[in-house]
């Protein structure tokens, strides 16, 4: 057995390995009692100074109530709480709006404030894991602000140092339940400073009548519908492309619809035009007449998807050199191809030169068609690469009720799940509702597709339909 050196130690190959040799640690010394009073008093007189800056409202009207009851006693209280009580009554019925900025919503955020964020927040964020250790010390991230809009708490955050916003991101499930909440999205303020948003009740559970056809349309921001804060979602069509995706009676057909109907100034003054391809024959079959070009098997839809390629080359090759972006004009108008169940061309069809064809014309036209005035707006069941390996030649994308929670990145892009885009747990009962990203924000917003019945439907034909339609063929031009 050999001798075992001075100093050296024999370790276990699974035990921990401390990580540093000596540990070096502050001798404890007995802290003396004045000290500690002292410190008492320098923190309460800190309180005090300060409680008038964070809470105006409340020192303001103690103070009030302590200067009147002083000179006047509990009657000449009561008479002005009496009085302020009525002013409060008056301006709730007569000004409602600014009674609900100016009083209820604060009010309601410092009580949420107190009750539940202060209340629970030690307890949810430990449990969830978002409570950091160093030297035995326990650091939280720290509550800044609460305020509350119509819908939703926003809880400013300031992140303890060394942690992300990844963090709450992906922990956005464990917030929701801890603070009793249908849902927790993260948006990032700036370093160490995000808002997490809880909403406090479902502002889309409410069906959206199709939206007033606008006076004038601008395709680039055409209203569709609504978004969770009740502000109007607008989708832009004019310099992009669109998938929809969602499972049967999730709703695309809404969102196409809403599209179509918010574009009718502009077909009416020939500046826009849209070409529908419909292999069901159930959705777009029945506007049949808002359509400049219209397509329903799978040879007539490669001939609309071919002759849509020759037309943007044309304008492509007539604009090189002169011509950077598109201006929708009569002679040039901006062309929308609809393609309802786009799979039905790219994986379904029986015949595989039909299913190549298809796949070339959408790949073109998705790829080079934004800056000439072309759009490509399509409807989609199953977001899966062996359907569809084109989606990300779209750069926006609608994310309806979907199957599985796994194709939420897959049609938002990646961490879209994680930032609370849960789109596969959006209820049967809700069609039309849906996430999206908005422009120049990597934070997913839920919105709600206004639904455009078949009397809508009618009336936009009766109103704008052509009643002639020129068939689609290889040769046929625009
Ligand atoms: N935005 C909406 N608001 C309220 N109800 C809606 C909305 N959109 C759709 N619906 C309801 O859901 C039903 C199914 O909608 P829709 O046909 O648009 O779904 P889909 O996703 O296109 O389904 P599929 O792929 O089977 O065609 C509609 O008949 C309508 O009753």
């Amino acid at each position: 057995m050999l001798p075992s050196r001075p100093g050296a130690e024999r370790v276990n190959a699974t035990s921990p390995v401390p990580a540093q040799a000596f540990r070096f640690s502050t001798p404890v010394i007995d802290t003396p009692g004045i000290l500690i009073l002292g410190r008492w008093i320098a923190r309460l007189i800190a309180l005090v100074v300060l409680l008038p800056f964070r809470f105006p409202v409340v020192v303001g009207t103690v103070a009030a109530s302590a200067v009147v009851y002083s000179f006047f006693g509990w009657v000449g209280l009561a008479v002005v709480w009496s009085v302020a009580g009525l002013g409060l009554l008056v301006w709730w019925r007569r000004w409602p709006s600014s009674f609900r900025v100016l009083v209820a919503l604060r009010a309601l955020a410092a009580w949420r404030w107190l009750w539940v964020y202060r209340r629970h927040w030690q307890p949810v964020l430990v449990v969830a894991g978002l409570a950091e250790s160093y030297q035995e010390r326990q650091y939280l991230p720290r509550i800044r602000r609460v305020t509350c809009s119509v819908w939703a708490d926003r809880v400013r955050v300031r992140l303890v140092a060394g942690t992300t916003p990844a963090d709450f991101e992906s922990r956005v499930a464990e917030l929701a339940h801890g603070f009793a909440a249908p849902s927790c999205r993260i948006t990032v303020l700036g370093p160490r400073d995000i808002v997490c948003e809880f909403p406090r009740t479902d502002t889309l559970a409410e069906p959206l009548d199709a939206l007033p056809v606008p006076e004038m349309s601008d395709p680039a921001s055409l209203p569709v519908g609504q978004r969770e804060d009740g502000s109007t979602w607008f989708l832009r069509l004019h310099g992009t492309h669109v998938l929809v995706v969602g499972v049967t009676g999730a709703g695309k057909g809404s969102v196409i619809w809403s599209a179509v109907r918010a574009l009718l100034p502009s077909i009416c003054s020939g500046t826009a035009r849209v070409w529908a391809i419909d292999p069901k024959r159930m959705e777009l079959s029945y506007g049949r007449s808002l359509f400049a070009r219209y397509a329903d098997t799978g040879e007539s839809a490669v001939a609309l998807l071919e002759e849509a390629v020759a037309q943007m080359q044309e304008r492509a090759q007539r604009y090189a050199g002169k011509q950077r972006a598109h201006i929708p004009t009569t002679g040039d108008p901006f062309t929308v191809v609809v393609l309802d169940e786009v799979a039905f061309l790219t994986a379904y069809h029986p015949d595989r030169d039909v299913r190549r064809r298809a796949e070339n014309a959408i790949a073109t036209l998705t790829s080079q068609g934004r800056s000439v005035g072309f759009c490509v707006l399509a409807a989609l069941q199953d977001p899966r690469k062996e359907v569809m390996n084109l989606r990300n030649l779209f750069p926006d994308k609608v994310a309806l009720r979907l199957d599985e929670a796994s194709q939420v990145d897959m049609v938002l892009g990646e961490g879209a799940r994680d930032r609370g885009a849960n789109a596969h747990l959006i209820a049967p009962e809700l069609p039309g509702v849906a996430f999206v990203r908005l422009e120049g924000s990597p934070v997913p917003v839920r919105v709600r597709a206004a639904y455009v019945s078949d009397d809508d439907i009618d009336a936009m034909t009766a109103e704008y339909g052509t009643p002639v339609l020129r068939p689609v063929t290889r040769e046929g031009a625009a």
